[in-house]
């Protein structure tokens, strides 16, 4: 286990690795791996749900239940690929044969988004769903057992690489980890879905989502291979037999025999974990301690994985009520989250460079326990600023009528001005082709409007929670049309819109992203979806046809009116007015940066230190069975989101987002009082004394035979404790 020769002095680190500023060489094709696995997995997860539902056809519930299945397997599966690391095959050979099984599972997804192999009938679409299905699935359960499997051997191999005077190094290895991670996600967050929007086929063209998941597939290729190359040059440690089973079995021994000496007349042990010392070897049992003891400061955890997997849901919610226009660049509402990442690229480095350095010279020490907690205040402060976002977002939003009320709204479709009365509001005067300003609200029912010059009175039926509009015929006399209005803010930040048809004929109105389809004289069309930015719709009657061109913010609404008036083969830009029915989002979505900026710069306190801590704290032979462990505290994290959105029911977004943030505060304080009393150990320092004291009782054995087995084991049980806490004597 030593190194070669001293890592700061000598050529070679541990194993047969170069050293090359103080690093090992080989950590280079580690991080390397890990950015190529990272672009593979985050760039598949991009376009995945967009794959469930266009390609496969799922409705929305499907496809999001199934991506948060994945997404949650994932981060389980590392257990599996831990034990198979520490007790059987090694974490070198653990990562090459799941690599292949990821990559088998990329390929498969790509295959599996080829349209053209069940297109027999060559008209663009699968003919066989199920054969795309089941090969999707088998994909995915590969990808989850592969990226799972292997992501906490890869964190724990790079840490092994460093030698036991390299700590710096090696803390500065896992930032670098974690930047490569970030990196990887970034570019392939941005590639995947510019892939996916191409056409590719060879009978038809379709989106090509074969490519979207074929270049994550090659990706993960080229991790495997870069890996390979690094062969010679890794430290390997080898597997201690099946350890898993070994600590199951002493502890489910220690719980026993405690058991079975439960009355008063025996001596009370240290720890729990010594009522295994007539059967077990000392030294696992200090491990066995030494990993329970981290894993049971891991109990609070999940929940700083709750409030920052939100990002990806509740946070994208609410930027689809923002406006995305930053001047030259136009932000989507899902493009928002890369900013997770762009700030994890400049943070770790300012951190490890400056904060960190900075607070040392102040003569503080701030520990890695000190920084994790840090981590969780800023994300409690995250969600403090997300809620006054919201608190924003709120005072700009419509108010939509209540389920005893209705929301009334006039169009005078006429080329003359008429005069309206309303129960309980003032007469109105309504010019020619416009509408009111906003929408009348009533108690659902019936209520009798009065119009025109001489006056007449007609009964309306008000829709309860409805918003409609009032389509007042040219002709006073002519059946009065309702339309049924939007009660929402349109979804994903795009515009609903709607063309209303005040001519003789019928018209045909289309843009290059939607079809409004044929509609009738004196009638309307049913909602379409626009992106912002400029539209232009082209209105067509017979051979005859003008443009109309208009610009779209985020989140609006609009009915456009097309006049009795208007004359094909002329400008119809004055002949179409635009009513307003929901405003566009007036809240900028660059307020949302100050809640990226604290949630990232908790991640990297919270995160990169977690990684750390959690191989520098365990003992040797479990290394990546404590990776596991921290990245099954992301799996719980990904759970309680799904609980909490079915469960918590709280009405004003803003709320839940206090909500979380005092949740995280409450349990932060716990997991500082947790980390008040741990302390601090060196693993490998623990482990040589015992094999040192092992070592030595051998040869006394050999010396003085016949000694009572278990006064030895009472005599060694204190030597042992001892040492143990020689060790182990750094706080918080
Ligand atoms: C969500 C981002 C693209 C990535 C994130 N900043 C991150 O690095 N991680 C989230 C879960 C743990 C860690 C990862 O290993 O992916």
């Amino acid at each position: 286990m030593a190194d070669k020769e001293d890592p700061k002095n000598g050529k070679m680190g541990k194993g047969k690795s170069k050293v090359v500023c103080g690093y090992p060489l080989s950590i280079f094709f580690i991080v390397v791996n890990e950015f190529c696995e990272r672009f593979s997995y985050y760039g598949m997860r991009a376009v995945l749900v967009l794959y469930f539902k266009y390609f496969l056809r799922w409705d929305d519930d499907l496809a999001t239940s199934i991506y948060h299945t994945f997404v949650a397997l994932c981060y389980l599966t590392p257990i599996l690929g831990a034990i198979v690391a520490d007790s059987w095959l090694g974490k070198f050979k653990t990562i090459i044969y799941l690599s292949i099984v990821y990559a088998v599972g990329q390929v498969a997804m790509a295959v599996s988004a080829i349209h053209d192999i069940t297109d027999s009938d060559r008209d663009g679409t699968p003919d066989s769903m199920t054969f795309h299905i089941v090969l999707s699935m088998v994909g995915l359960f590969l990808i989850a057992l592969g990226t799972g499997g292997i992501k906490p051997c890869v964190a724990a191999f790079g840490g092994d690489q460093f030698g036991e005077h390299q700590d710096r190094q090696r803390r500065t290895f896992f930032s670098v980890f974690y930047l490569c991670i970030n990196g990887g996600s970034l570019l392939s967050t941005i590639i995947t879905p510019v892939l996916r929007a191409q056409e590719c086929g060879i009978y038809s063209k379709q989106k090509c989502y074969s490519l979207a998941f074929g270049v994550p597939a090659a990706l993960m290729v080229v991790a495997l291979v870069v890996f390979i190359i690094g062969s010679g040059m890794y430290y390997k440690a080898e597997p201690q037999g099946n350890i898993m089973l070994d600590v199951c079995k002493c502890i489910g021994f220690a719980i026993k025999n405690r058991y079975r000496h439960r009355s008063k007349q025996y001596p009370k042990r240290q720890h729990w974990m010594d009522w295994a010392e007539e059967k077990y070897d000392k030294l696992l049992i200090a491990q066995i301690k030494m990993v329970l003891k981290v894993l049971f400061l891991y109990i609070p955890l999940p929940m700083f994985w709750t409030l920052f997997d939100q990002k990806g849901s509740r946070w994208t919610l609410q930027a689809t009520t923002m406006d995305g226009n930053f001047g030259a660049l136009v932000i989507q509402p899902d493009q928002m989250q890369t900013v997770n990442p762009i700030l994890i690229l400049t943070l770790v480095p300012i951190m490890d460079s400056l904060i960190y350095p900075l607070i040392k010279k102040c003569g503080l020490n701030f520990t890695p326990l000190k920084r994790m907690t840090v981590g969780m205040l800023l994300a409690a402060i995250a969600f403090v600023c997300a809620a006054l976002v919201q608190i924003q977002i709120d005072k700009t939003l419509p108010t939509f009528p209540s389920t005893s009320q209705s929301q009334l709204k006039l169009l005078n479709m006429g080329s003359n001005s008429v005069t309206v009365k309303l129960p309980g509001n003032d007469a109105l005067i309504l010019p020619a082709a416009q509408a009111s300003n906003d929408y009348y609200m009533f108690q659902a029912g019936q209520i009798d409007i009065s119009f025109g010059n001489p006056e007449m009175t007609k009964p309306v039926t008000l829709g309860s929670g409805q918003r409609q509009t009032l389509l007042i015929p040219s002709t006073l006399s002519d059946e009065l049309q309702m339309t049924n209005d939007l009660t929402s803010k349109p979804q994903e930040g795009n515009n609903a819109i709607r063309f209303v048809n005040g001519m003789k004929t019928a018209v045909n109105v289309s843009t290059a992203a939607a079809d409004f389809g044929l509609i009738e004289p004196f009638y309307y069309s049913n909602y379409s979806q626009i992106k912002n930015g400029k539209a232009t719709f082209t209105l067509r009657s017979g051979s005859q046809s003008c443009e109309y061109s208009t610009n779209f913010g985020f989140g609006s609404s609009y009915t456009f009116f097309i006049h009795s008036t208007l004359v094909f083969g002329s400008n119809c830009q004055d002949s179409v007015t635009a009513v307003e029915d929901i405003k566009p989002n007036s809240v900028h979505m660059a307020l949302q940066i100050p809640q990226y900026f604290f949630i990232t710069a908790g991640e990297v306190m919270f995160s990169v230190t977690g990684l750390e801590f959690s191989y520098s704290q365990a003992p040797s032979n479990m290394k990546a069975v404590l990776q596991a462990g921290w990245l099954f505290t992301v799996a719980i994290g990904n759970f309680i989101v799904l609980i909490v959105a079915e469960l918590a029911k709280i009405p004003k977004q803003w709320a839940e987002y206090v909500l979380f943030a005092s949740l995280l505060v409450a349990v932060c304080v716990i997991f500082s009082i947790m980390a008040y009393f741990y302390t601090y150990i060196d693993p490998t320092e623990i482990e040589a004394q015992f094999k040192k004291k092992i070592n030595e009782d051998d040869e006394d054995d050999k010396s003085k035979p016949g000694k009572a087995e278990v006064e030895m084991v009472k005599r060694d049980s204190i030597k042992c404790h001892d040492e143990y806490d020689k060790a182990t004597q750094t706080k918080m």
